[in-house]
């Protein structure tokens, strides 16, 4: 056995400038500073989505490391002191804890991670979402995973052809079921149709057993009980040989499909595919947006990134999520564009309903 890698994406939103739009380029060299310090990383390379700082950091350490995760919350707490003293919209954001005990998963910052053992040649795209939930991911998975109309490897390389195990969580019941597909694809269907409560959290290569893909499912309202920001979640795809060509991991994103989050997490928008420096969301407060960095991994160190959807063959992709939210902001308050009442982050309906209580009138 070769030694093994582990990739860690830990992300939170530790203030915001201006407003939810962006991070301020002082916290990014704060990141940047602590990890280049750290002697537990091979590697690192600090980026944003929108509003929310993102730490891609490989290391021998293993997934859920307590010294990793330490480091990564460390960070944001420096960057959060940054945050207050430029007076940085909603400081310390998904900071939820006073205080780090172990493992950042329910402390509110984002984690997706994978342990390999490096390929003679390992491409892998790391994706971030802002004004998003993790269930955005279910959509572009299935299509990169399980559908040969995206993905033709499916049928023609001999090595991907068996089909892809689907790890799924239910992030209410907090429960997980593997399906295998495509023999099972029916039946997943049923519950990553309903993206907000149950979320592919990986995929995995069948016989081998390979790690294909894993994404961030904190869903922060859960933890936090109150809307504290969206989740914006993380996802790290492997490709090529066995896996998704690069582009193959790509194309779901041709389509902006449509996805719970935008304005104060409470209307339904389309995923538009941006680069880093177009990743700020302005048009209220969104519409939602995914970045896709490409690195080559050698030895652990990160080369790259390759910022995707900087490419023009997105343009066409923008203009489609550009006109969808230009239709569906014209309903305003009406659903679907607002969110079903379960489903909304911020509620007055308890407020008004008691309010009006007496003027209800019972129906003969
Ligand atoms: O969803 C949003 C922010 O999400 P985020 O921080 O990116 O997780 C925004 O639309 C805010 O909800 C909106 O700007 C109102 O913000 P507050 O005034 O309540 O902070
Ligand atoms: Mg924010
Ligand atoms: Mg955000
Ligand atoms: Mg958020």
């Amino acid at each position: 056995m070769g030694k093994k890698i582990t990739l860690s994406v830990i992300k939170a939103d530790i203030g915001g400038f201006v407003g939810h739009s962006n991070v301020h380029p002082e916290c990014l060299e704060t990141a940047g500073g602590i990890l280049a310090g750290s002697p537990l990383l091979i590697d690192y390379h600090v980026t944003h989505v929108g509003d929310d700082i993102n730490l891609i950091m490989t290391h021998e350490l293993g997934k859920n490391s307590g010294e990793i995760h330490e480091l990564a919350w460390n960070t944001f707490l420096s960057c959060t002191a940054v945050a207050k003293k430029l007076k940085l919209y909603g400081a310390g954001q998904d900071l939820l804890a006073d205080s780090f005990s172990g493992n950042v998963k329910g402390m509110g910052p984002g984690v997706a991670e994978m342990e390999f053992e490096e390929r003679t040649s390992e491409p892998v795209i790391v994706y971030m979402a802002d004004k998003t939930e993790p269930g955005a991911w279910n959509y572009p998975i299935y299509k990169m995973f399980a559908d040969p109309f995206n993905t033709i490897g499916l049928i023609i390389d001999p090595k991907m052809h068996g089909g892809f195990l689907f790890e799924v969580r239910d992030l209410i019941d907090n429960k997980k079921v593997t399906f295998s597909c495509p023999e099972e694809i029916y039946d997943m269907l049923v519950f990553i149709g309903a993206p907000g409560r149950y979320c592919i959290k990986s995929v995995y290569q069948k016989g081998t057993n390979e790690i294909a893909a894993t994404s961030s499912t904190q869903r922060l309202n859960l933890m936090a009980g109150r809307y504290v920001g969206k989740d914006d979640p993380v996802l790290i795809v492997r490709c090529q040989s066995g896996f998704p060509a690069v582009g193959e991991a790509l194309e779901p994103f041709a389509n902006p499909h449509m996805v719970s989050g935008w304005m104060r997490g409470s209307h339904s928008g389309p995923l538009m595919p941006v680069s880093v420096n177009t990743s700020s969301p302005t048009r209220f407060d969104g519409p939602p947006r995914v970045v896709a960095l490409g690195f080559q991994l050698a030895d652990g160190k990160l080369h790259g990134p390759q910022d995707f959807f900087a490419d023009v063959s997105y343009d066409l992709a923008r203009q489609k999520a550009n006109e969808i939210a230009n239709y569906i902001r014209s309903m305003g308050p009406f659903e679907p564009h607002r969110l079903h009442l379960d489903e909304m982050e911020y509620t007055t309906m308890p407020d008004v309903s008691k309010r009006l209580k007496d003027r209800f009138e019972k129906v003969e």
